[in-house]
């Protein structure tokens, strides 16, 4: 029988996850877009693949159920007509394309079955790979001017990283909104995911208003009831607020913790810089550890009720209602931290409460957790990090046993 989807805290026992397995997406990535489409190398992406396959069996071996991301694309697009229009519109951009661009490239999708739309609607296009123009069909001076290697529709290479384009508190789903245009088509196709397909029949939205931005990776659930929302390159003030409250009247939280981090690449989220490996410990990047405050809202006579900021560590312990957050530091000493940290160190998945899935290459850091008295599942991911994010950056856990 299927897991109850339901998720309240980040180290209950996971039960189910969906994950996106990288494909021909990662092939578009050149030198001159990568930048542009949020990595920081090329990937082999037949190593990448092997890594990520090993990634999914390992958790599968914990008793895992994954959930590809595309499969349940392909089987929405499937079964729903209604689907297949959204996804066709979210991808076909008439203001890029012109009119008629958009228009013959809209009735060609409209033709295809489910997996190849699937296959286009995360790989992209590009003029290349356009059908020749249909003879009846108006010219399109978009089509002559452009270059063949140019996209028609672009690549979501940064699928990859489940975290961010869906997350769920307790049994709802939030659909967020990507802060970055690279990332933005990503939430369209989750969106379709959690509309149409039958596994998800019923799931109720969570943060449905959603004007702002939020990414899944900046949102951790310390313990039920209470939920850090990381504010920086991704995730605004606003986007931290609007949640809080959209929470707050759901009844899916009490208290949320807006934690600014810097506005960098290396912390673009907060799960770069800290995630959660025991239901009382934490794995710290220590140069920020004394540095990182928080805003206390709390939801009180029906309204929210804002306080701090004071220290991060004090104020979660308060609202977790535990003594103390255990702190595990990143690496060794600054140096190795620094690298340890952007190359996803903290960024790791908790399976059950003390056991965590972490970036084999991260050896100083693994070795701590383990001096801690945590469990490390170690995976490769010398072409997965390409992309800056580690073990839970590429998970969306959908169910979770409760603490
Ligand atoms: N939660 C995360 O930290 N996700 C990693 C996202 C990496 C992706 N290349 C990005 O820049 O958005």
């Amino acid at each position: 029988m299927d897991a109850q989807l339901c998720v309240d805290s980040e180290v209950g026992a996971l039960a189910t996850v969906m994950l996106h397995r990288p494909g021909a997406e990662l092939e578009r990535l050149t030198p001159r877009n990568s930048d542009q489409l949020l990595f920081d190398a090329l990937p082999w992406v037949a190593r990448a693949q092997e890594e990520h396959d090993a990634f999914a069996e390992l958790l599968r071996g914990r008793g895992v159920e994954v959930l590809l991301l595309a499969d349940l694309l392909a089987e929405t697009l499937e079964v729903s007509g209604a689907a297949r229009i959204q996804g066709i519109s979210s991808a076909v951009d008439p203001r890029r394309l012109g009119h008629a661009l958009a228009q013959d490239l809209a009735t060609h999708l409209r033709t295809l079955a489910a997996p190849e739309l699937t296959r286009i609607l995360v790989a992209g296009m590009t003029f290349d790979e356009l059908p020749e123009a249909g003879v009846a069909g108006p010219p399109s001076l978009v089509r002559l001017m452009h270059h063949g290697a140019d996209f028609v529709i672009d690549p979501l290479p940064n699928l990859l990283f489940t975290r961010d384009s869906s997350f769920w508190i307790g049994e709802r789903v939030a659909i967020p909104t990507l802060a970055l245009p690279a990332r933005r088509r990503e939430a369209a196709l989750t969106d379709l995911i959690y509309a149409f397909h039958p596994r998800f029949l019923g799931v109720r939205r969570a943060y449905e208003s959603h004007t702002a931005p939020v990414e899944g990776g900046d949102v951790l659930l310390l313990a039920p009831g209470v939920i850090a929302v990381g504010v920086g390159e991704r995730t605004s003030p606003a986007g931290a607020e609007a949640l809080a409250r959209s929470v707050f009247e759901d009844g899916l939280a009490h208290t949320v913790l807006a934690v600014p981090i810097a506005q960098q690449r290396a912390s673009m989220h907060l799960d770069t810089v800290c995630t959660m490996v025991d239901t009382d410990a934490v794995v710290m990047y220590p140069a920020i550890r004394n540095m990182l405050e928080a805003f206390t809202i709390r939801r009180e006579d029906g309204d929210a009720r804002i306080g701090g900021p004071r220290p991060f560590l004090e104020a979660a312990a308060d609202a977790m209602g535990i003594d103390k957050l255990r702190v595990i530091d990143t690496g060794l000493d600054s140096v190795v931290a620094e690298r340890e940290q952007w190359d996803d160190g903290n960024n790791t998945l908790a399976v059950a409460p003390g056991v965590v899935v972490a970036y084999e290459r991260n050896v100083e850091t693994n070795a701590r957790l383990e001096a801690a008295g945590i469990e490390v599942l170690r995976i490769a991911g010398s072409e997965l990090g390409s992309g800056r994010g580690g073990p839970r950056c590429m998970s969306c856990p959908l169910a979770r046993a409760a603490l």
